[in-house]
């Protein structure tokens, strides 16, 4: 049997989730990141890559090159989609972790430079051709899809909590606030920006902002469509994320221990993307922890006859690994089109 060859993954935006993807790729025997474009110096990204992974010697830059035993990634200080040149590299996708090109004209820029295929960090802000959160919606996935976004880290982890407990029960309608660790596009002092409360300092603010999940959940999740409303806080805390959900529940009879078992099923039904913990934990506990959703069975509480309260944790890397099994899902596409 020949061996299959790895899929060749290019990277723009080298940032947090960037290098989460590299890493998480440098530990696999199927994804090999060949490319990196990021406005950074390569030696500033790879001091940054070192700084935050086990056995950094691992990492070393050769030139231009960022390389270990699994990648030889070529770093590009390039500013723009449309000034990445992904056919050199023969990528089968791009993952854009860069935060700022969320639009069809700049993902068309990637799949004109050569990119089969980009994947989108985060939410767009067209429409594009699919939003794919694994453990919900991977079956819609098709080979002809090229502008493809995982959500963030919070729909996700969202539309994993709505989809586990809709299994069971009717929901009539809720909100959902994101306690949300401080992102890098936060001022660390006051600082003017293009909105008001994220020109305050992120280390010392509880800063309220909105959240676009509810924008698309319905094209993720269309029977919660325009049912949920959603928020952050950004607070002043590095990593880990606790997503605070309202719920109205059709059924009064529906109580916090019958949620709580649903959502301890749907942590044994998908392993590795939704957890159940039944512990005391606080935020730091969950830093490192590679789940979408971590439920947080101590957190539920029932107000009134219908209104069911939830916590669930979740951290960027969790997102990162979502990332990459979106990549192998279409490669496994391409695969069947291939031997078709
Ligand atoms: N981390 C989170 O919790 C979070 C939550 C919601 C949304 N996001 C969004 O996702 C994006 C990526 O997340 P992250 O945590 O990795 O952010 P990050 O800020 O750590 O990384 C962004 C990276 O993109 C690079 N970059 C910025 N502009 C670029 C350009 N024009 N060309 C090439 N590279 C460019 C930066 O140098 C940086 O390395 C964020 O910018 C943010 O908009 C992040």
């Amino acid at each position: 049997m020949t061996q299959q060859q790895p899929i060749k993954v290019g990277i723009m935006g080298f940032g947090q989730t960037g290098r989460q993807i590299f890493e998480l790729a440098s530990r696999s025997d199927d994804v090999e990141v060949v490319a990196i474009a990021d406005i950074g110096k390569p030696e500033i990204l790879h001091y940054l890559l070192r700084s935050e992974v086990g056995r950094p010697e691992r990492h070393r830059l050769e030139g231009n090159f960022l390389v270990n035993d699994r990648c030889r990634a070529r770093l590009m200080e390039i500013d723009r989609p449309a000034e990445m040149p992904w056919d050199i590299f023969g990528v089968d996708i791009v993952i854009d972790s860069t935060g700022k090109y969320r639009d069809r004209d700049s993902m068309t820029d990637h799949l004109e430079n050569g990119a089969p295929r980009v994947l989108l960090r985060t939410l767009p802000i067209d429409h594009i051709d699919r939003i794919i959160i694994p453990g919900i919606n991977e079956t819609s996935a098709s080979a002809g899809d090229r502008m493809v976004s995982a959500g963030s880290a919070t729909t996700s982890a969202l539309a994993l909590l709505l989809h586990s407990l809709a299994d069971s029960f009717s929901i009539e309608c809720g909100s959902m606030t994101t306690i949300h660790a401080f992102t890098s596009d936060q001022a660390l002092q006051d600082y003017a920006g293009s909105d008001f409360r994220r020109s305050r300092s992120a280390a010392k603010n509880i800063i309220p902002n909105s959240h676009e999940a509810s924008l698309w959940l319905g094209n993720i999740l269309p029977e919660f469509d325009g049912k949920i409303l959603t928020s952050a806080l950004n607070v002043p805390v590095q990593e880990g994320c606790l997503l605070d959900v309202n719920l109205v529940m059709t059924d009064s009879a529906v109580d916090a221990a019958a949620v709580n078992d649903a959502m301890r099923a749907a942590a044994a039904s998908k392993p590795g993307i939704i957890g159940a913990v039944e512990d005391p934990i606080v935020s730091s506990d969950v830093i490192g922890n590679p789940l979408s959703l971590l439920f947080d069975t101590q957190g539920t509480i029932k107000a009134g006859n219908n209104t069911i309260k939830t916590l669930s944790w979740y951290e960027n890397l969790g997102h990162a690994a979502r990332l990459l099994d979106v990549v192998r899902l279409y490669s496994k596409l391409d695969r069947q089109q291939e031997a078709a």
